[in-house]
């Protein structure tokens, strides 16, 4: 099943003062099924960041379909957006955005708590949830408290915590170091391997792709070329790398 199905999706920036209209996306179609998780590559001003904000509804495509879960979401208004943006999509972003002021395990059931959940559904999804992702013994903590790289499990944690359709995550490690890098991406493998979380991430760490099951590297606007993962991480990476070195797309 598709939960993801974008159809011919064109976005022009449009131009003013004599500075020409840009074509950021140009006749893109791609589908993810459920289950699946996909990393979205390129060189820089290849489109990412604008097919991440039409798929999240925070800028609006100027043709095509966009299909999330069923809902053609360019069709909805900014309203009917927000709420299905709450109700069927979470969110891993770099910065984390995390809210200083709650706690962490407030912060993971605030998703749950816009959804009005009673107090003990929202106790029963999260102690298995926390558990699950090893953080649980951080609960009470403020988000100033703990490291980048704990602060992104939570994050995890809540973008996961109403049960998405998808995950959406943008350069999720860019703030991390190795070591959290590492970790965070595990979490994401196993958010995606025992629960069969689907997952959309875009990112420019080759590390952090090697994660994924598929790579999709997009270059002005449209997909470039695909690949999968064996599952074997090493290989993938290394692959990565190689389609990188060709396309573009490494860290400025
Ligand atoms: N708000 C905007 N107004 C006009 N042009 C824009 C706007 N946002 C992006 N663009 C242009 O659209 C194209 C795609 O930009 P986008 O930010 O999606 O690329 P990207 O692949 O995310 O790049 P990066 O890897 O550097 O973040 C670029 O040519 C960019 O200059």
């Amino acid at each position: 099943m598709d939960v993801i199905t974008i159809n011919h999706l064109v976005k022009v920036y449009n131009g003013y003062k004599g500075v020409k209209g840009i074509t950021a996306i140009d006749e893109m179609s791609l589908t993810v099924e459920k289950g699946d998780f996909v990393g979205i590559m390129g060189p820089s001003g290849s489109g990412k960041t604008t097919l991440l904000n039409i798929l999240s509804g925070v800028d609006k495509a100027t043709s095509g379909e966009v299909i999330i879960d069923g809902q053609d979401i360019t069709k909805l208004s900014k309203d009917q957006m927000a709420l299905f943006r709450r109700e069927r999509i979470g969110y891993i972003f770099q910065d984390f955005n995390l809210l200083d002021s709650l706690t962490l395990k407030e912060n993971i059931a605030l998703p749950l708590i816009l959804d009005k959940k009673s107090p003990k559904e929202i106790e029963d999804k999260l102690t298995p949830l926390m558990q699950f992702l090893g953080i649980d013994d951080l609960k009470d903590k403020y988000p100033f408290h703990i490291s980048g790289g704990q602060k992104q499990r939570v994050a995890a944690a809540r973008a996961i915590a109403n049960e998405p359709a998808v995950i959406f995550a943008d350069e999720p490690t860019g703030n991390l170091d190795s070591k959290s890098a590492n970790n965070l991406m595990s979490t994401m493998s196993s958010l995606n391997d025992k629960l069969n979380s689907t997952i959309l991430m875009v990112s420019h760490d080759p590390f952090a792709a090697s994660f994924c099951k598929r790579i999709v590297f997009i270059k002005d606007g449209n997909v470039e070329m695909e690949m999968r993962s064996s599952g074997d991480r090493k290989l993938f990476f290394d692959k990565i790398l190689e389609a990188q070195s060709v396309i573009g797309g490494e860290r400025a």
